[in-house]
């Protein structure tokens, strides 16, 4: 079994990113600027949103927090959005999920110009990623694929069992990896809550991506010998032995897992960092203009 060390390579391409930033200033260019928009006060966003800027220091990204409270109205988030929009100083932004119940993640999503929006999880950036078009790859998609090209994985022909259809991971790394390119040309099974039978088919997996945010859901007996694991999935218990006061939790139960895999992504230290680096690399693309159309 080999780990996959998301951590190690999130910094390998921290350290490249920084160099293109660099070559950026040499060259007269502008710094990028990355905006994050954080709602309220949830303790994993707020660490989330943290880290998206802490990383941008690091590579010598310019980044900025818009910070709202949580009885802020859908109105002014979207006018807040408009903004960001209209900012010629800011090349791309996030605003950080999930959003207070009250405000459609939907409307503010599709408020995004597609342009900014550096998650790829615009109607029309979705639609360019579906038809293999230049575009930005939501960030823990891309992050996967990364990890695939890095660890030489071989794809082509592979069976990939992404459980878990969510907008922002399991549906777009679906798509991700059927396609005509490396790292992709698998065939692809996208389970989710009504798959009758899950553990058959994720034992017919080479490549697994569990997206799903059930804490330990996948055990030995679901995976055959040899398999591929992506564990997107983190879960916080609270944990007074930890420094924190959580422990987090992939949706892959690890001890019993791992034996049987050839690689698997650890949690944390997986696919998380990668999710940011992913942010980082779009964000150049943004600065750049290369999506513009
Ligand atoms: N606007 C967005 N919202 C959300 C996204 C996203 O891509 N865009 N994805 C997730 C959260 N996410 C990024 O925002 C994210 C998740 C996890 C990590 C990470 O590095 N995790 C660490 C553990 C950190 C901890 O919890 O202590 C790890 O796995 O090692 C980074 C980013 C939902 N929302």
């Amino acid at each position: 079994m080999q780990l996959i060390d998301g951590k190690k390579t999130a910094a390998e391409i921290k350290d490249e990113v920084a160099a293109e930033i660099a070559l950026l200033k040499d060259k007269g260019g502008k710094v990028p600027h990355l905006v994050a928009v954080l709602v309220g006060s949830n303790g994993a966003s707020i660490t989330y949103v943290n880290a998206k800027i802490e990383a941008c220091k690091k590579v010598g990204m310019h980044s900025s927090i818009v910070r709202l409270n949580d009885t802020v109205s859908e109105k002014e988030l979207l006018e807040e959005v408009a903004k960001l929009n209209n900012d010629k100083d800011v090349d791309g932004f996030i605003v950080q999920l999930p959003l207070p119940k009250h405000i459609s993640e939907k409307k503010v999503t599709e408020a995004i110009s597609p342009q900014k929006d550096v998650d790829g999880f615009h109607p029309s950036n979705i639609g360019k990623m579906m038809l293999n078009l230049p575009t930005f790859l939501p960030a823990t998609p891309y992050g996967i694929l990364q990890l695939i090209e890095r660890y030489n994985i071989e794809t082509n022909g592979k069976h990939c069992v992404v459980v878990g259809r969510s907008a922002i991971v399991g549906s777009p790394v679906a798509n991700l990896m059927s396609r005509n390119s490396y790292p992709g040309n698998c065939t692809v099974t996208l389970t989710h809550s009504r798959t009758v039978n899950l553990p058959e088919i994720t034992r017919t997996a080479d490549i697994l991506i569990v997206a799903l945010g059930k804490p330990e859901f996948i055990t030995a007996d679901m995976v055959k010998e040899g398999v591929v694991i992506f564990d997107v999935g983190i879960t916080r218990k609270a944990d007074s032995t930890k420094k924190s006061g959580y422990k987090l939790f992939g949706d892959v139960k690890f001890d019993e897992v791992a034996p049987k895999a050839s690689f698997i992504t650890p949690v944390p230290g997986g696919v998380g960092p990668m999710t940011i680096v992913s942010l980082l690399k779009n964000t150049i693309l943004a600065a750049k203009g290369k999506m513009e159309s």
